[in-house]
């Protein structure tokens, strides 16, 4: 079998796919982005693919050996992500041509299902109580929230307490039973961090996440030994290296993206180095449907995982979501807040080509925004 051709399509709200197709009739997908950033990862996925065209698309392990190091240049979002959606869309190759899983080559399954949190943005108190009872209505037994929005690098006693309080409420509405899981963006300083951290600990988080921006990383051990409250962090990590720093500084949950770090070869040999540190898996995935798949082929075979991130029912944009691009959204249906396992070969998804090559078109150009303090000074979002 040959790869004879590899195309991109850039599609809203803010994603990008790739469709690699072979000489033998099977075509596999990937999802290979970063947010922000589509444009620039497809440019590098084009360079990469010069390599790729032409040869077996069975060769995955060789394939990423090349491709992340055969560069002399490696690592980065951009070609991590370049890479990593390529990965995804070999193994969907490899599930198709030998006719099982990704979880089956993974080593075969060990769970039957995947436990997944949903998404409340938790920065306006009055709606949080609401938006927390419908996920739970919904079946969710673990939620996720932000900290806080936009907030000084040392953060005031009121936005501390409110943050304090809005996790309160949603302990309130969430019981004991079912878990919060807290995102801070990287937007405290460490002093503040610590500070939440402490206050927070009462309410039993099941973790805090990015309690650092990621070029602090090497402050983290502080923040780990400073309370009981399990740290996460990786969406802004894109290698084994990486995450192998912030193991050692003591965090209880790695957070790879299968679209950032170098898809599914990496994120699993992440798991495999989180589980020598007792630590756990929590693919972080506010992206696209071929990522998820990704990441639930992963986790279904990952002893060490935890949880998994989803958007359904994000509209990013008001354009489109998790479901716009697939034809059998059977594997997205969550039942008590848990994701089946299926048998369908590669990653299990069957992609809408004509609704993606449609949706190309008119693509997007999402980008982060900007956001600033009071004073005018930049504020990271
Ligand atoms: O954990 C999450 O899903 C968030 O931190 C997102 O990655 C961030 O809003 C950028 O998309
Ligand atoms: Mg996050």
């Amino acid at each position: 079998m040959k790869i004879t051709r590899i195309e991109t399509f850039l599609l809203p709200p803010r994603w990008l796919f790739c469709r690699v197709e072979t000489d033998e009739g099977i075509v596999g997908w990937g999802e290979p982005v970063v947010e922000g950033r589509a444009e620039v990862v497809r440019a590098a996925v084009d360079v990469l693919a010069e390599y790729l065209v032409g040869r077996d698309p069975l060769r995955v392990e060789d394939h990423w050996q090349v491709l992340t190091k055969g560069g002399f240049y490696r690592g980065g979002p951009v070609l991590s992500s370049a890479v990593a959606g390529l990965d995804q869309a070999l193994w969907d190759i490899a599930g198709k041509h030998y006719g099982a899983p990704v979880h089956a080559l993974l080593g075969g399954p060990v769970r039957d299902r995947a436990r997944v949190y949903a998404w409340v943005g938790g920065d306006d108190p009055g709606e949080l109580a609401e938006q927390i009872a419908a996920q739970v209505d919904a079946g969710f037994t673990a939620v996720k929230m932000n900290a806080a929005g936009v907030t000084r690098p040392h953060a005031s006693v009121a936005e501390i307490e409110g943050a304090v309080a809005r996790v309160a409420t949603a302990r309130e509405v969430l019981g004991p039973e079912r878990d919060i899981a807290i995102d801070c963006h990287g937007r405290f300083s460490a002093a503040s961090s610590r500070r939440l951290l402490h206050e927070i600990a009462p309410l039993h988080p099941l973790f805090v996440e990015e309690p650092l921006p990621p070029e602090q990383n090497h402050v983290l051990s502080g923040l780990v030994e400073a309370g009981p409250v399990p740290i996460a962090t990786g969406e802004r990590i894109y290698d084994r290296s990486g995450f192998l720093a912030v193991l050692r500084s003591g965090v209880a949950v790695v957070q790879p993206d299968l679209s950032h770090a170098g898809g599914i070869s990496e994120v699993r040999r992440i798991a495999s180095l989180a589980e020598t540190f007792g630590a756990h898996l929590a693919p972080h995935c506010p992206l696209g449907p071929i990522s998820l798949a990704a990441s639930l082929q992963v986790v279904f075979a990952t002893p060490n995982f935890l949880i998994q991130e989803q958007s359904l029912g994000i509209h990013y944009n008001r354009e489109a979501d998790l479901l716009s691009y697939v034809l059998d959204t059977e594997p997205f249906r969550f039942v008590d807040g848990h994701a089946t396992r299926t048998e369908l070969p590669g990653l299990g998804v069957t992609v809408d080509e004509a609704a993606v090559r449609e949706a190309d078109r008119a693509g997007h150009s999402w980008r982060n925004p900007v956001w600033r303090h009071p004073d005018g000074g930049f504020a990271e979002w």
